[in-house]
């Protein structure tokens, strides 16, 4: 495609040389150009991609869009200087792939919580609607049957309009996404165009990235500042920062509540181990989903598929049969009915309403025993510090036992990481509590505490295949973890 072709829609500083270059390729890593390539050089938080345009210059870039021009610039390459790189990335990407999200019906989905499980939930409702889907999501991306590895939540621009054109191509009529707030802040979202967007909740994430509470608000809330008036914006009222969301935006505002007037109001009838019994738009539906958080995500999905025109009927029915993303409230249950549950909860509020729903939840066929509940949880290493002693305490709290363990300790001390975590939680609360680094040895611990009916919670990895120890991925499952664990006994 002609570079001129390429800059559609993105307000120019200054350009130089030949705008009619023919662009084969686009990258923001100079580690990728080659011969044709078009190199953005966006500024990042190691370093500064604009340090790179030399060595991008010498792989063959024939073009370069950056903010800053070089000392001397190369007389042989165009130049394009824009006030954000990272935002110009994105129209260039969607123009440089033919606006593949004008052709389908993109739905993103932010908030602290329920992302992963309200986009896949929408995935699997939609394709069991009859429509071929494309999905990208912590977990995976997928297209239809499909998987194809996920590096992140939400892809950068050039991926993500790659895998877009990719489900264009497959006859994939709607997409269902997930947009971090990350993903806002580095404009990994700028040139898409969404017929829709979701907001699950907010509370406390991310806060090493944001550096405060409502620099983090402000990111959520710019996904729906982008939305255009054809769009819808679907927020959760019940959450305190549900209508800031949509303060600003010139999408259609629709809400959803378990509480007060909503345009989609549900309510809890019931919640067991089994499932969750809810009302809907006056009818009773049964899902397989477990925890009240869960009501939300599955209310918000129901409210989506009506603002996509389905039948509400025929959604409830088929929503009802649909089974939860892997690693959220998995449960692996023992010979002698210990219930192991691996959850992705990572965050403070994740882990109390887990906790919470677990408490309400415990059964015995054991008259006067009242299971006990095991918690093993540890906090991601060069992630938020100020959630680790928070997730302790609220650990210690919601259970009879706490093993601290290491989840990810990337390039951190992982003992480091656990003392922090020790430090939340409160005197009364310390003699519930053991550290075991070794996060095997953790799980191991918890089931010799354990007698049937008693609950093992493992926290914090959910669908994770592997364990992060300096710059190495071993591999680690919670779920064949306590499998293992479970058959050796
Ligand atoms: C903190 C963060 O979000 N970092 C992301 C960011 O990298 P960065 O800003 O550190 O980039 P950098 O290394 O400083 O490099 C700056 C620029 O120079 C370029 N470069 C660099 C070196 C070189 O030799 N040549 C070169 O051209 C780089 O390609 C880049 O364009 O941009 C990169 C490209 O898009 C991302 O891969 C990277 O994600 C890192 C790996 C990461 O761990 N991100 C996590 C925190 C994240 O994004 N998480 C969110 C949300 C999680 C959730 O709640 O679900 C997600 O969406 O996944
Ligand atoms: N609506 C919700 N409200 C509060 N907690 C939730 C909600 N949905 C899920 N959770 C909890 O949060 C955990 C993570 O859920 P999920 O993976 O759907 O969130 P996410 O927003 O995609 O997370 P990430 O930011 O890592 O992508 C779940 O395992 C569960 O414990
Ligand atoms: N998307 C989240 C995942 C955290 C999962 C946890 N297992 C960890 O590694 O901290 C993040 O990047 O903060
Ligand atoms: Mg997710």
């Amino acid at each position: 495609m002609q570079l001129k072709d390429l800059l559609y829609k993105i307000p120019l500083l200054a350009t130089s040389g030949n705008m009619n270059t023919d662009v084969t390729s686009l990258t923001m890593d100079s580690r990728k150009v080659g011969p044709g390539s078009l190199f953005i050089a966006v500024r990042g938080t190691l370093t500064d991609g604009h340090s790179y345009i030399e060595t991008a210059i010498r792989q063959g870039a024939e073009a370069i869009v950056c903010e800053e021009l070089p000392a001397d610039p190369a007389p042989t390459v165009a130049y394009i200087r824009v006030q954000d790189s990272a935002r110009a990335m994105g129209f260039v990407a969607a123009n440089f792939y033919n606006q593949p999200s004008q052709k389908l019906k993109l739905v993103g989905v932010t908030g602290t919580n329920g992302k992963t499980s309200v986009a896949t939930l929408l995935f699997r409702l939609f394709r069991s609607l009859g429509y071929r889907c494309g999905l990208l999501s912590t977990v995976q991306n997928q297209i239809d049957d499909e998987v194809i590895q996920a590096t992140h939540t939400t892809p950068d621009a050039i991926t993500t309009n790659q895998l877009l054109t990719k489900m264009l191509a497959h006859g994939c009529t709607h997409v269902f996404m997930e947009v971090s707030s990350h993903a806002v802040v580095q404009e990994r979202i700028a040139g898409l165009s969404f017929t829709g967007g979701i907001f699950t909740n907010i509370t406390h994430d991310h806060l090493d990235f944001h550096g405060t509470f409502d620099n983090y608000i402000r990111a959520k809330k710019g996904f729906f500042d982008q939305l255009p008036a054809s769009a819808f914006a679907l927020t959760n009222v019940d959450d305190k920062r549900g209508l800031v969301m949509l303060q600003n935006t010139a999408a259609r505002k629709e809400s959803y509540s378990l509480l007060t007037l909503a345009t989609f109001k549900g309510k809890v009838i019931a919640d067991s181990l089994f499932g969750l019994n809810m009302f809907i738009d006056d009818r009773e539906v049964w899902f397989k989903l477990i925890g009240r958080f869960n009501a939300y995500n599955l209310l918000s999905v129901y409210g989506t598929a009506i603002l996509l025109g389905e039948d509400p009927a025929e959604a409830l029915t088929l929503l009802s049969g649909i089974t939860p993303p892997p690693g959220r409230f998995e449960q692996v249950v023992s010979d002698d009915k210990i219930v192991g549950i691996v959850d992705y909860a990572h965050t403070p509020d994740a882990l109390q309403n887990v906790l919470e729903t677990i408490n309400g939840l415990r059964y015995s066929d054991e008259q006067d025993y009242l299971p006990q509940i095991i918690t093993v949880v540890g906090c991601g290493g060069n992630r938020d510090a100020t959630k680790r002693p928070i997730m302790a305490d609220i650990a210690c709290r919601f259970s009879n036992h706490v093993i601290l363990t290491s989840d990810n300790p990337r390039n951190e001390d992982p003992m480091a990481i656990l003392e922090q975590m020790q430090a939340g939680v409160s005197p009364v609360d310390v003699k519930k509590m053991t550290t075991i680094e070794d996060r095997h040895e953790a799980i191991k611990q918890a089931i010799s505490l354990a007698r049937p009916h008693d609950i093992i919670l493992v926290a914090g990895k959910g669908h994770e295949t592997y364990q992060e120890i300096k710059g190495i991925k071993y591999d680690f499952d919670d779920r064949v973890v306590l499998r293992e664990a479970f058959t050796k006994r």
